[in-house]
């Protein structure tokens, strides 16, 4: 049994995986201060954590780094950090390799798991990226953009008369308040930009690619991006039981 921890920016998941795959999950929010804590007493809910030696910790905070290693090996849980290379089936194609989000690793170890090659992932969190691995198993970066949340907040601090609250519904086209108009950019926008530059990477691989959505952000975009093959909710933790469960943990 695995342990997997994903520490993004905006929030922190956890799985236990088991032979048949996922047999828990949770999430804390990734309060560099209180992190620790709160996913100890979440941990302390998990079911079967008694059977689990090996934690595939993913953190893409390094700020959280010490204390969460700190926290897994007082849980008696040995620590395997995902990083570039663990992966016998995918090169990364980063002229600095240890620059890729360790996320972004983790989500195509597990879709080239799933796929093969090509295949790409379009990840909506704090940030929205894209994880390209080509038909020789070559993983490019692919696009980074601010996600919806960051990017209405930004909007929200730069423009005097607007607030950057993320909007509950989805506004019209043809919007009647400022409210509607910052609905629709989001409702809109984001499928639209994500459809482009899905149709972009498609023409940069030049043979069929198929698309995985994932994220705290791709339940929204779910049935409003055509040309997506899947939503895969928890990819990143997939691929971090993946990659943890392939190799022994360091001493
Ligand atoms: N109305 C909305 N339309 C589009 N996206 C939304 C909407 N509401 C929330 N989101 C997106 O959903 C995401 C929330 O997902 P979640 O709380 O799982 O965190 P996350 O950003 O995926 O975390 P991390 O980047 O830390 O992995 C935010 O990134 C936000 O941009
Ligand atoms: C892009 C994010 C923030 C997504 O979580 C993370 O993967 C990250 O900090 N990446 C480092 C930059 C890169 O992947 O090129
Ligand atoms: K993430």
């Amino acid at each position: 049994m695995i342990l997997a921890v994903d520490v993004g920016n905006t929030v922190t998941r956890v799985a236990v995986f088991g032979r048949e795959g996922m047999e828990w999950c949770g999430r804390v929010p990734t309060d560099c201060t209180g992190l620790p804590g709160s996913l100890g007493r979440l941990l302390q809910e998990a079911p079967g954590l008694e059977e689990v030696q090996v934690a595939g910790v993913c953190s893409v905070v390094p700020k959280v780094d010490p204390d969460l290693r700190t926290l897994i090996r007082e849980m008696g849980l040995q620590v395997l950090e995902i990083r570039p290379g663990l992966s016998a089936d995918i090169r990364v194609g980063y002229t600095m390799p240890e620059e890729l989000g360790v996320d972004r690793y983790a989500n195509a170890a597990a879709a080239y798991h799933r796929y093969g090659g090509p295949v790409a992932v379009v990840d909506v969190g704090t940030a929205l990226t894209m994880e390209i691995v080509d038909e020789r198993g070559v993983l490019w970066g692919g696009p980074i953009f601010p996600g919806p949340e960051v990017a209405l907040r930004g909007l929200g601090e730069h423009a005097a008369r607007l607030q950057g609250r993320l909007p509950d519904a989805a506004g019209p086209m043809l919007a009647s308040s400022t409210a509607e108009g910052i609905s629709a950019g989001v409702a809109h926008g984001y499928p639209a930009l994500v459809e482009g530059l899905i149709s972009r990477a498609r023409d940069a691989v030049s043979v069929p690619l198929p698309v995985i959505l994932t994220g705290g952000g791709g339940s929204r975009l779910q049935g409003q991006v055509a040309g997506i093959a899947e939503r895969i909710p928890h990819l990143t933790l997939e691929g971090i039981a993946l990659l943890a469960g392939n190799r022994s943990p360091a001493p």
